[in-house]
């Protein structure tokens, strides 16, 4: 399975995005990739005061222009995040494309990134966001992948819940900041993939110098062995990456990690009944 995760410089519209992402995905189809991601919040900055003046709902435009270039191109499109207009509310929403166009599922945010750390990054996403309640993973004639944004990764019953459900590998639009990106980005990528035994892929924004949020950028992937595979720096680029299942499946068998969890003595359980 071969992903472009592309590591764009968000502009200040979905107007202005738009037109990148569509040169950007170009880009990337020419390579013989099956799924491009692009990163969270990829429609319009993150920033608070950006999200309820762009949010969309599931048929904006924006949105059906995602799933036309999955077909178009003939690849799966994990459309990074963007504001998502639900009722009266809204979430941070990554809507996930296959290759004839259909929208078939979506993961909402379900742990708000509401941090304050003195003398460095703070941000209080649920000032303005709701969190999500479903666990996502979709299938693909690869194996299932799961999907996180961002701080969701932060959580590791998370991504072994994904893993149980049975993800081979975990996707993560997501934008760490200059205060916990080089402290714990590619720490987290790495533990997940290395406790999960899967592969992991973050897609982070280009930075930007002058915005109100600075995005770490350093789009990764990581593998069932927990080694990182690929690793952007700050610039607007695009990684490419080859997830081998096969590969995957000789760790579980050489270490099997999760046939040795004591399930007996502890367990973790989904509650939801969804
Ligand atoms: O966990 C972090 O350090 C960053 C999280 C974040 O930026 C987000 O959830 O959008």
């Amino acid at each position: 399975m071969k992903l472009a995760l592309i590591q764009m410089q968000v502009k200040n519209t979905p107007e202005e995005n738009l037109i990148k992402a569509k040169t950007l995905l170009a880009e990337a189809a020419a390579e013989k990739i099956d799924i491009a991601v692009f990163p969270e919040m990829f429609a319009c900055p993150y920033d608070n005061s950006c999200f309820p003046r762009f949010a969309m709902d599931k048929d904006d435009p924006f949105l059906l222009e995602m799933g036309n270039l999955a077909l178009e191109h003939g690849i799966y499109i994990v459309a990074g995040s963007v504001p998502e207009k639900f009722k009266d509310k809204i979430y941070n929403t990554s809507f996930v494309f296959d290759p004839k166009g259909h929208r078939i599922e979506k993961h909402r945010k379900m742990h708000l990134f509401d941090i304050n750390i003195e003398g460095g990054q703070r941000f209080m996403e649920s000032d303005v966001l709701t969190p999500g309640e479903d666990f996502t993973t979709f299938d693909t004639p690869w194996g299932k992948l799961g999907l996180m944004i961002c701080y969701d990764i932060r959580f590791p019953e998370l991504a072994r819940l994904l893993a149980l459900q049975g993800a081979k590998g975990i996707i993560v639009p997501a934008a760490f900041n200059m205060t916990t990106g080089p402290a714990h980005w590619e720490l987290s990528f790495r533990a997940r993939a290395l406790d999960n035994q899967l592969y992991m892929a973050g897609i982070a924004p280009a930075r930007d110098n002058s915005a109100s949020y600075v995005a770490w950028g350093h789009t990764i992937s990581t593998d069932p062995w927990g080694r990182v595979l690929v690793q952007l720096e700050e610039k607007e680029e695009i990684a490419f990456v080859e997830w081998d299942l096969e590969y995957l499946e000789k760790v579980r068998r050489e270490l099997p990690l999760l046939q040795h969890r004591r399930t007996d003595l502890y367990r973790l359980t989904d509650i939801t009944n969804r």
